[in-house]
């Protein structure tokens, strides 16, 4: 197996007295897709919380490529090619797609105030190849059409779309998608499992993944680890996951 991109050991996070994740560990290989599955309250979210930036771990590691990311803060993190998505949309809902997506492009590269109050010819050529990548990331994700419109305005599933190009442009190595599937309807269900693995195969990203729908997670993954209140119970291939008692009693106990 190659050297693992990201590496989480012993994550832990306490909420007072709840031990909301304990003792997490996995690594995630270049380019590989990887769920994290488990019933409701199981912790997933918040070990995306922890990876991401957003919470402080209470204890163990998180390391990117051999550096440490435990605690830098999401902004610092995603930064660092470590980019999410959540489980409700979060976009600027009054801007246009096309806006959204230059945004985050303005985020990720610190374009200097000066330069853009002096109108540079390096500052115009940076906000030429932002539309431009902007324009790509719609087309690729089939939403040229709706650029104008304002992203609160859009299907619900075009805003999942919308979500997750304004991720890819930002050319992270590892893309965090938080239940992507929820709200969708089969066809749309069967576009994302089909994106999720163009975008690994074309852009060269790896997936971690918190997906409730089992078709999805089980035809899109390689790997897959099963939380249960808090504790990794389980971790392997797809079929392996499938036919493991625990993760059985886990899912058929929540019914
Ligand atoms: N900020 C917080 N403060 C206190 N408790 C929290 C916080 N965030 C999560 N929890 C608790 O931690 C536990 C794990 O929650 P988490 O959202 O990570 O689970 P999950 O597996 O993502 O669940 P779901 O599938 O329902 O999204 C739950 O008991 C939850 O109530």
């Amino acid at each position: 197996m190659s050297e693992a991109l990201l590496e989480v050991n012993a994550l832990s996070m306490r909420f007072g007295g709840l031990l909301a994740v304990d003792q997490v560990a996995f690594s995630l290989q270049p380019k590989e897709i990887f769920a994290i599955i488990g019933p409701n309250g199981a912790g997933k979210t918040t070990v995306f919380n922890c990876i991401s930036g957003f919470y402080q771990p209470s204890g163990g590691g998180i390391t990117l490529a051999g550096s440490s990311i435990a605690g830098l803060g999401s902004h610092n993190v995603a930064r660092r090619g470590v980019v999410r998505t959540f489980q409700n949309v979060r976009l600027f809902k009054s801007m246009t797609a096309l806006e959204n997506l230059l945004v985050a492009q303005h985020r990720q590269a610190r374009t200097s105030f000066l330069a853009g109050l002096f109108n540079t010819a390096g500052y115009r050529r940076a906000e030429q190849q932002a539309l431009d990548n902007a324009l790509h990331w719609l087309d690729y994700m089939g939403l040229r059409a709706y650029a104008n419109r304002p992203a609160g305005n859009l299907a619900y599933g075009h805003q999942r779309r919308l979500e997750i190009a304004r991720c890819m442009i930002t050319k992270p190595q590892v893309l965090m998608l938080d239940e992507p599937a929820a709200g969708l309807n089969p066809q749309e269900k069967k576009d994302l499992q089909h994106l999720i693995d163009q975008l690994r195969q074309q852009h060269g990203v790896a997936v971690l993944l918190i997906e409730h729908d089992m078709g999805l997670v089980m035809g899109v993954s390689e790997r897959i680890l099963v939380m249960e209140y808090g504790k990794p119970i389980a971790m392997g291939t797809p079929e392996a996951i499938r036919h493991d008692e625990r993760v059985i009693k886990a899912y058929l106990g929540e019914a």
